[in-house]
């Protein structure tokens, strides 16, 4: 029988593939009191076995697939496996104890695990203790039987099936073979998402009950552009859907002509379209979809693909990098906003209550400069070799942008007396993600050089509405003549001192917004690479003069975000 899921559409396509499903297995297990303890230690022996022999095959699809480098962590979990001092405790535990080899496993691992990490100002030991963790639940999987799930070894075309997506877990996943995803929980502008348009794979989140309703192997369609879900498709659903899937394609032919074209309203005005990136290596999606400018370089993804602190010339290189392969366009590059959904595994931050309003970005990094000043030596060393503009991220007051700007002046003096080159046309400017800096853009305006909207938690600050629960996902309200004032002001804030004002939120490159943003008289887009042609083709269509009207009309004459998506609806038809 087919059954129809609906999520929030994440990232636009459509995919018909087999479920892969990336979730845990249930690995509880009861301890008991075993009489034949050889019995045991065979069964431990056999898992271990099983458990090297698979991650044998693990390492060489990685090295394949991902390089050397990446593959090497996996000769650590090898390693831990062959260690004689661990399988030989586990065996006399199982002997004198007479348990059963998972308990046996699992009382030892804990101990070993529990004393490296116990060794705080030792990353070594640490990640040790990650590497323990890692092989216990494939030899635990062994001993009770049950499939752990190995995307790395994917072989053939899937789509993704999750709970969840963390940032690392969509980094890894190889575009090859995997179509899509689709998972429970998150939002339009939770991370998974972010990225699943930056590879361009068609996503949908906050299905809610995706994991509960298939199976392994289960035929299903993913329609990316509505949010859909079809599980165990009928043949004409299929066809219905390559159709919509061709026609997708041909639509995406269509705004590939506009590649190598300006953005140019229909009477006549230039506005600047950007990308945001995660990586030097996302620039190709620039390229490839005509960007004009980086307007969002997310750095703390640089933090979180090292095993331990980027150090400055690692930075330096990634930074100049994408100045170098931008050929002369803008990059904005924000400082690392790490906190709320994105963890460091070598930066122990306290647990919080509520993470999104914590200890994150410019918060920690005022708080521990030296990390930051590192960041800004290799951000100010970078800016030869492009026109730089440096974005601090979750600026809630005057206190913390003047604190910025003081330690960026300061590494750039040390610089220059050093006899290093230091850029001195770099910009200066902040994200506008925080209400309490979106209501006192005026006096911001005096002493920044751009501002950055950052919707995606503006809004979620403004409606108080967690933008990675799917649950209160219907007060992500772009249109909402809150949200429009909001960003009126701070637009107006930054014009009348002569200053830019661009957005790198996803509701830039939204399809119902742009129109009132282009009448409230944003300066730069910036969105994923895969938004950039379709973004500049409606902008063609649309005349600015016209659209200050909607904009106007919206912010004072509706009262509801829907009476503002059925205004513009009227205006652009
Ligand atoms: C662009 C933004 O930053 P991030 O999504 O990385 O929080 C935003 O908050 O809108
Ligand atoms: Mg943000």
């Amino acid at each position: 029988m087919v059954e129809m899921l609906k999520g929030i559409a994440a990232s636009d396509g459509i995919a018909i593939a087999k479920a892969y499903m990336l979730i845990e297995p249930d690995m509880s297990f009861n301890k008991v009191t075993v009489e034949d303890s050889e019995g045991e230690v065979n069964r431990l022996a056999d898992a271990l076995s099983k458990a090297t022999t698979e991650l044998q095959a693990i390492r060489e699809k990685a090295a394949e697939s991902l390089g050397e480098e990446e593959a090497q962590v996996f000769d650590a979990h090898l390693m831990v496996l062959a260690d004689p001092e661990l399988v030989g405790s586990i065996e006399s535990n199982v002997r004198d104890n007479k348990v059963n080899a998972e308990a046996a496993l699992k009382e030892v691992t804990d101990m070993f695990i529990s004393m490296f990490e116990g060794m705080e100002d030792n990353p070594y030991m640490q990640e040790r203790a990650a590497d323990i963790k890692d092989v216990t639940k494939r030899v635990m999987s062994h001993l009770l039987n049950v499939k752990l799930p190995n995307p790395s070894m994917i072989n053939e075309e899937v789509i993704v099936v999750a709970h969840d997506l963390t940032p690392s877990d969509t980094a890894q996943l190889n575009r090859k073979y995997v179509k899509a995803f689709v998972t429970d929980i998150g939002g339009r502008t939770s991370h998974s998402a972010i990225m699943a348009r930056s590879l361009e794979i068609p996503a949908i989140v906050g299905t809610k009950s995706i994991t509960d309703t298939v199976v392994d192997g289960d035929m299903i369609i993913i329609d990316g552009l509505e949010g859909d879900v079809l599980v165990h498709p009928e043949s004409s659903d299929v066809e219905k859907y390559n159709t919509k899937a061709q026609a997708f394609a041909d639509q995406k032919a269509e705004w590939e002509k506009l590649k190598n074209e300006a953005t140019v309203t229909a009477d006549g005005k230039h506005i600047e379209l950007a990308a945001n990136i995660g990586t030097p290596k996302d620039l190709e999606g620039v390229k490839n979809n005509g960007g004009e400018a980086v307007g969002l370089y997310r750095t703390e993804f640089l933090y979180m693909d090292s095993p331990d602190f980027p150090t400055e010339d690692a930075q330096f290189e990634a930074y100049k990098a994408v100045l170098e392969g931008m050929n002369g366009k803008p990059v904005v590059v924000r400082t690392m906003d790490i906190g709320g959904d994105k963890e460091l595994p070598y930066l122990t931050l306290p647990h919080e209550m509520n993470p999104f309003l914590g200890y994150r970005a410019i918060r920690i990094c005022l708080a521990e400069p030296d990390m930051f000043r590192t960041q800004l030596r290799a951000l100010l060393r970078a800016s030869v070799f492009g026109p730089l503009r440096i974005m601090f991220p979750m600026i809630a007051t005057l206190a913390e942008f003047r604190a910025a700007k003081a330690l960026l002046l300061e590494e750039k003096a040390k610089l220059v007396s050093e006899g290093v080159a230091v850029s001195d046309e770099i910009q200066v400017g902040i994200m506008i993600e925080i209400p309490a800096a979106a209501v006192i853009a005026d006096k911001f305006a005096k002493e920044v050089d751009f501002f950055s909207i950052g919707t995606n938690d503006l809004i979620q600050y403004t409606m108080a509405s967690d933008r990675m629960n799917e649950r209160v996902s219907y007060l992500y309200q772009p249109y909402n003549p809150s949200i429009l004032r909001l960003i009126k002001n701070v637009i107006d804030a930054s014009h009348a001192e002569g200053k830019w004002t661009g957005m790198c939120g996803e509701m830039a490159g939204d399809q119902t917004a742009v129109p009132l943003l282009m009448g409230l008289g944003l300066d730069e887009f910036s969105m994923s690479a895969s938004s950039i042609l379709k973004t500049r083709s409606l902008m063609k269509r649309l005349d600015t003069a016209k659209m200050t009207e909607l904009a106007e009309k919206a912010i004072n004459d509706c009262d509801t975000a829907d009476e503002v998506v059925a205004l513009v609806e009227s205006y652009t038809k």
